[in-house]
Order: structure tokens, then sequence, then C-alpha cells
């Protein structure tokens, strides 16, 4: 990292601030919307009230010997923090470990009734058949007469705005869509991605997914233009191994988000139809690294994905919690440049995010105090505000 000295990793230790409300509110709120959305037994039950508890006074206890990723968490420092607090260990380690737990507790990887029953699947359904999808479905008809690139940005800001269909923040957050007048970008270097997108020939676009359902679609849509369009020759879309942070993308999920896109009808069904052959032809190529679980920053990542992002003409990082990982989860003040906190990403790398926690990088001086001026903190966390950085 170029001489910026390295700012303090957050830790949700103080009483007030966001890190510490997510964890003392968000999570518990959490396992009570699991336990209300599907009928698990008594044993079940039982177990999600145990993590209810362990996870606002508790303390890190090791996974048992035997889980299947037992040496996994271990390297990833589990019994470093072993009998500490959720509060004292690093947000974005307790934040994972907790979504391991909420897995643990419903028995999602034990051999049962229960295994690869994904908890959250069923807001994610309802959010994926909600009306407001066909409405944006219908609405992709209106783009076919505009010029390619026009299209090609509209696209590119349906994934970026997408990124607000993250059902775990919009359970604390009622009403925040609506607060935003004008969505605005606090910074914009979507030219330079574009720059990166018009190569020739054409590369690898890499596509780091965050949730599924109406976020997943239009960052499907974009992907299946881009390949129909010769921007990119090949497209990987990385989703999570098992369910994540209440809505973040399975296979399952990218399944569930083609299947909705093939039944429609107009432009939408012939996306749907695209995908459906560059998936099995393999233009289009699915990608569920551990790591993408990981309670890590992705300076930490392993070789094998350190050689995928590599190879690729862009990495496009979806969402808040990739943006964390990709800063380092520190208390970077807002006017850090881009390029230095992201040094350590292997290949050019753009960050597609709307602001849902107070960790960001790159803003100019101006933008940000006219923002704290307006706004107080609200903009940083309230999912009003969005950002594309690109660092080549
Ligand atoms: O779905 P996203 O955009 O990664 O947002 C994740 C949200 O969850 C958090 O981890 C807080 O729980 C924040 O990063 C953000 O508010």
């Amino acid at each position: 990292m170029p001489d910026t000295p390295a700012a303090p990793v957050i830790v949700a230790d103080r009483p007030g601030t966001f890190p510490y409300g997510v964890l003392a509110e968000r999570h518990p709120a959490i396992v009570r919307q699991v336990a209300e959305g599907t009928p698990y037994g008594p044993d079940r039950r039982r177990a999600l009230d145990a993590l209810r508890t362990d996870c606002t006074e508790g303390v890190i206890t090791p996974l048992p010997d035997d889980a299947h990723d037992h040496d996994r968490w271990a390297a990833w420092g589990m019994h470093a923090h072993a009998g500490r607090s959720w509060h004292d260990v690093p947000w974005l380690w307790s934040e994972s470990w907790f979504y391991r737990q909420l897995l643990q507790a419903t028995g999602y990887f034990e051999p049962g009734p229960w295994q690869g029953v994904d908890p959250f699947r069923p807001a994610k359904l309802a959010e994926l058949d909600a009306p407001a999808t066909d409405d944006e479905l219908a609405a992709l008809d209106a783009l076919e007469d505009l010029p390619e690139d026009e299209r090609a940005r509209a696209l590119l800001h349906g994934s970026l705005w997408g990124n607000r269909a993250d059902l775990g923040f919009r359970m604390s957050a009622e009403g925040a869509e609506e607060q935003a007048a004008v969505p605005a970008l606090v910074a914009d270097d979507s030219d330079r991605l574009w720059s990166l997108l018009d190569g020739s020939p054409p590369g690898t676009l890499c596509l780091v997914a965050d949730n599924a359902g109406r976020e997943l679609v239009p960052d499907l849509l974009l992907i299946a233009h881009l390949l129909a369009h010769g921007r990119v020759a090949r497209a990987q879309l990385h989703v999570k191994p098992h369910p994540y942070y209440v809505s973040d993308a399975t296979t399952a999920d990218v399944l569930d988000a083609v299947r909705r896109l093939t039944a429609a009808k107009g432009a939408a069904g012939a996306y749907g139809q695209g995908l459906r052959a560059a998936l099995t032809d393999g233009r289009l190529e699915l990608r569920a690294h551990p790591f993408s679980c990981a309670p890590l920053p992705y300076a930490d990542m392993p070789d094998d994905l350190r050689a995928d992002f590599a190879a690729a003409t862009v990495t496009v990082l979806k969402g808040d919690l990739n943006y964390r990982r990709l800063v380092g989860d520190r208390h970077w003040p807002a006017t850090t440049p881009f390029a230095d906190v992201t040094a350590c990403f292997p290949g050019p790398v753009a960050a597609l995010r709307t602001l849902k926690s107070e960790v960001i990088t790159g803003l100019d001086p101006r933008t940000e105090t006219t923002l704290d001026a307006d706004e107080g903190g609200r903009w940083r966390t309230g999912g009003t505000h969005a950002l594309i950085q690109v660092r080549t």
C-alpha cells in the first residue's frame, strides 16, 4: 500500500455506533425473522433462541473439531478470538461468524431434514416474485430503442441501484428508499469502467455478486448485455457457496433469477434465453469460492481467487460488504485515495455500491463537507447514496 498509513480496523465495541447496533439489534432481529419464516421444530427453535442470546451477550466459542469447516475457520482466526466478546473482535469477523452460527442453529450443514435448506429463501422468493419485479422487467422493453451505449449505461445503473435490494438492511431501514428524492452518486468513475470494457479483443469480466433477487436480476442483465454486444468474451459470476448476510446470492438464487427472466415476456425473456445459452456454452461461468464467505478483507484472499481476478479485464465488486472487504474495513478518512487502499487488488477493480455503512474512501473533500452539512452522517449508512469507483 503506497505510504498511506493504515487506519484502525472497525470494531463494534462502542454503544450508539452503527456497527454496535448491527450486532446488538439487527442480528437478533434476523434470528427472529428466520424463526418466523420457516416452521423449524422445537430443537431448532431452542438453537435459534440460544444464538439470539449468544450473539448479544456471549463470547466467541470455536466450532466443534469435527465441523466440516473447522480448519478453515481456524485459519481465519477462530481460536485467536475464542473467549472474547463478539463486540471486541473485528466487526467484519463478528458479522461473518454470526451467519456461520445461524446456519449451525438451523442445521444447514448437518445431515438431516434441514441440511441445505436456505433459512432466507422465503424472504428471497417473496422479493423476487414481488410485483415490483414485474414492473422492472417490463421496463426493459423501453431500453430496446436506445443506442447500445445508452442501454449499457442504463443497465449499469440498474445493477448499481439494485444494491438497495439488501433484505438484511431493509429490515432496519424502513422508508430509506422513499427519502432519497434524487439518488446521488458521491463518486462516479463509470467512464473509466467503460474504457476497460471497450478493449479489443474483448476479455473476461469478473462480477462478484451481492444480493439475490432484485439486485441479482440487473447484474445478470448487465452481464447478458456485455456478452451479447461483444464488450466481454466471457464472464465469471462469483456467488456464495451457502446462504450469507440474509440475501447474498447463491447458485440456487442465480437459477431462480434466470428462471424468472426466461419466463418473462419481451426483452426480459430474451435476456433470460441469452443467459441460459451463456451458462450452458460456458461464456458465463459460476464461481462459489469459500473465501467469499470469509471474515477477512480481500487483501488476504487465497492464490486461486487472486489468479481469477488477476486474469480479468475488470472485477466488479457489488455492494457494501464487498466494499468494506476491498478497503480493509477500516476507519479511513473519506478523502483517502481509492487507488491507495485498493493497491493490493490483483487486477483492475470497480466498486458498485450503495452506502450502507460508514466505511468510505476516495471522496472529494467538498463532497464530504457538503454531504455532512446537508445530511449529517445519514448519507453514509442510509442506502440513499451510491458510488462507482474504479482503479485500473
Ligand atoms: O448487501 P450489502 O450491500 O453488502 O450491505 C450489507 C449491509 O450489512 C452490513 O454488513 C451491516 O450488517 C453493512 O455492510 C451493510 O449495511
